[in-house]
């Protein structure tokens, strides 16, 4: 059931990872590495993104096993992923206490109508958004935290800059209509007419906008900010590049100091070879996350 004082103290701790880098971590070793290089949070999962891409098959929630030990690794937040839909996966994670459910097109879509009903778990969940119509819904199910999705284990930046554009394109579009017009925009981007109006009026989303997916190095961290996004999630772009520990604080860096080229420079110096990277436009239509979900 919908409880507005508890959105705002959820929408409240995800603002506390504004500025931030979250990492994806597959065990604690990563974890601590995560930590010491200056994540704002962690994401535990079984394989990064480029992984789940190479593997195939079904991707799902992980371990327990592994996300406790994560817990007792860090002191940092440690979130984790459910599949589109899986309402029991969540409940399994809200279980774990872990500090916010990913409900994640990385994982392979338990329900192809229905996402998880958020406003019934105390636990904050983030969602993916390709553009502001799917942000809203999420939002309108209790999302707490967006993140657009970019195109998520191939290290190219194209599809996050295309979704970070987009949604912030459609709000500044939103600020110049009248009533009328809002009506009609809600209907057109099939959102609650409440939460239009409500982003017509403030020309921002009622939750923090995160980005994710494609971010491999540190200019394409501090690209994501300059464009609008309020923190950065990076999973394969760092433990599957040659030099993790060296990456994961150079994006830290160009996080942290993303409007200073100088500070980026130094940052991406000497960093070694980043991960292996698949250019999104030559993926075939089946093997693209962004799509999953609606
Ligand atoms: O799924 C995620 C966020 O929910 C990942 O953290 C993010 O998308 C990582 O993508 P990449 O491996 O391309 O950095």
């Amino acid at each position: 059931m919908r409880d507005e004082a508890t959105f705002g103290v959820k929408v409240g701790l995800a603002e506390m990872l504004s500025g931030g880098v979250i990492m994806d971590v597959v065990d604690a070793e990563q974890a601590r590495i995560a930590e010491e290089a200056g994540a704002c949070a962690v994401m535990a999962l079984e394989r990064v993104p480029s992984d789940i891409r190479r593997d195939g098959g079904v991707a799902r929630m992980s371990d327990p096993e592994m996300i406790r030990g994560i817990q007792q690794a860090v002191t940092i937040p440690v979130m984790a992923k459910a599949r589109i839909g899986h309402f029991v996966e969540a409940q399994v994670l809200e279980s774990l206490e872990v500090d916010f459910i990913d409900e994640s097109e990385v994982l392979t879509p338990a329900d192809e109508a229905h996402h998880i009903d958020k406003w019934a778990f105390k636990i904050p969940f983030v969602c993916g958004a390709t553009n502001l119509g799917e942000a809203l819904r999420r939002i309108g199910e209790g999302a707490v935290m967006i993140r657009s999705k970019g195109e998520a284990g191939t290290g190219d930046i194209v599809e996050a800059v295309r979704h970070m554009r987009s949604i912030r394109g459609e709000i500044k579009r939103l600020t110049r209509l009248d009533d009328a017009e809002l009506a009609t925009a809600a209907k057109e981007l099939q959102s609650p007419l409440d939460l239009v109006r409500e982003v017509a009026s403030t020309g921002k989303l009622p939750v923090p906008l995160f980005s994710a997916g494609g971010i491999a190095t540190p200019a394409d961290a501090a690209l994501m900010m300059q464009l609008g996004a309020e923190a950065v999630f990076v999973g394969s772009g760092i433990f599957k590049s040659s030099d993790p520990e060296r990456r994961a604080r150079a994006v830290v860096e160009a996080t942290t100091h993303f409007q200073d080229p100088d500070r980026i420079a130094k940052a991406s110096e000497g960093l070694g070879p980043a991960m292996m990277s698949l250019e999104t436009s030559k993926l075939p239509a089946d093997q693209v996350f962004a799509t999953r979900g609606w």
